[in-house]
């Protein structure tokens, strides 16, 4: 242990360790200054480009507290960029980021004491092994990290001889995320956290997600599984373009988004007056589409003749069909099945 032993205090001095993979020792913020009601991340109207290319175009969002908020969007879409900008390593070109009310720009050492973060492609000290690693790490936290540590990695079933080098992807996600939540952060930033994960230890890891948010806990995570969002996430943003389609709350997509498939009386009938914002509109001959959010209606809709409708039918959409109106495309490797659906689905004939 000794070649690590004199790395750690070098690495201890130099707080070099912190650049890729950071964490709390704040722990009095849970209960302190955390609480279910204040934001945790504020986003305003951030931009960002790498050369010709848009990033990121006026992004805004707020991440409450005590929430597992989930930024949805394909590859290129923009997640990682933010996530960077929120972490320090990226200052965008315009607008602001904070976290914890310290400035995202301007803070990133003090924000990246106070959270946990795993980036896309985690940095590992390649020559270590688990135990290695988790002691290495532990001196920069209290005496809970180790136990919690060994936990983890018994838990994700991360052989403890191995050294990282000569690990898997997946064994190698999961020491990261093990490092990443060994000290319970109370915000947790993960990008794409499940990828290289098999089925169990997934279901496991959102599962301790949700625990983490039901303690008061805030977790930011990216991913371009919608199945995955729909089980764990309490709010989503759908990310298209580097621009925010969508922010929302799962139980108001539920609430308050409908999809109305109608059939009218002819193909040139006006639409009638929709009970919210449309998302999206699409025809084909008399038959007419809409995806509502926002949708005011308490009962069921009445319409009749008068507004050139013969017959409607009124359903709850998936999280997929909300991200394909927004972003008027399919996640391409998504073959997602609906958890939201259908608590209400009527169907009306008129005349
Ligand atoms: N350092 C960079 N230099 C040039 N272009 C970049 C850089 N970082 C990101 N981009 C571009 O910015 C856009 C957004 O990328 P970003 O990595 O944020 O997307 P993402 O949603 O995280 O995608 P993924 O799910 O594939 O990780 C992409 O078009 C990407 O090519």
């Amino acid at each position: 242990m000794s070649e690590v032993n004199a790395m750690r205090r070098e690495t201890i001095e130099s707080d070099q360790y912190r650049d890729e993979v950071s964490h709390s020792t704040d722990r009095g913020g849970v209960e302190g200054n955390a609480s279910h009601t204040h934001d945790i991340i504020r986003v305003d109207r951030v931009s960002k480009r790498f050369g010709n290319k848009v990033a990121l175009h006026g992004v805004s969002l707020n991440v409450p507290a005590g929430k597992v908020f989930a930024l949805l969007g394909e590859n290129g879409a923009g997640k990682t960029t933010l996530i960077r900008i929120l972490t320090g390593f990226q200052k965008p070109d315009d607008g602001s980021a904070s976290i914890l009310g310290h400035d995202c720009g301007n803070n990133s050492e003090e924000i990246r004491r106070r959270i946990g973060y795993v980036s896309d492609a985690p940095a590992l000290y390649e020559w270590m092994t688990p135990p290695e690693i988790g002691w290495f790490v532990s001196a920069f936290y209290d005496e809970g990290f180790i136990p919690r540590y060994r936990e983890l990695i018994e838990e994700f079933q991360v052989p403890a001889g191995t050294k990282i080098k000569s690990m898997s992807k997946g064994q190698r996600a999961k020491v990261a995320l093990a490092l990443a939540t060994a000290h319970d952060p109370e915000l947790l930033i993960l990008d794409e956290p499940t990828s290289g994960l098999d089925p169990m230890v997934r279901r496991q890891f959102l599962e301790s997600m949700v625990d983490r948010a039901a303690e008061g806990r805030t977790v930011l995570l990216s991913s371009h599984h919608i199945n995955e969002v729909e089980r764990v996430a309490d709010m989503v943003a759908i990310v298209h373009g580097g621009e925010v389609k969508l922010v929302q709350s799962m139980a108001d997509l539920k609430e308050h988004t409908r999809i109305v498939t109608a059939t009218m009386d002819d193909a040139h009938v006006e639409s009638p007056d929709l009970p919210g914002r449309v998302l999206s509109e699409t025809s084909n001959g008399r038959q007419r589409r809409w995806v509502i959010t926002d949708w005011q209606h308490a009962g069921d809709l009445h319409w009749d003749e008068s507004h050139g409708v013969r017959q409607f039918h009124v359903s709850v959409p998936t999280l997929e069909e909300v991200f394909i109106a927004v972003c008027g495309q399919p996640i391409s490797d998504e073959r997602s099945a609906s958890s939201l659906r259908p608590e209400v689905n009527h169907g009306h004939s008129i005349g």
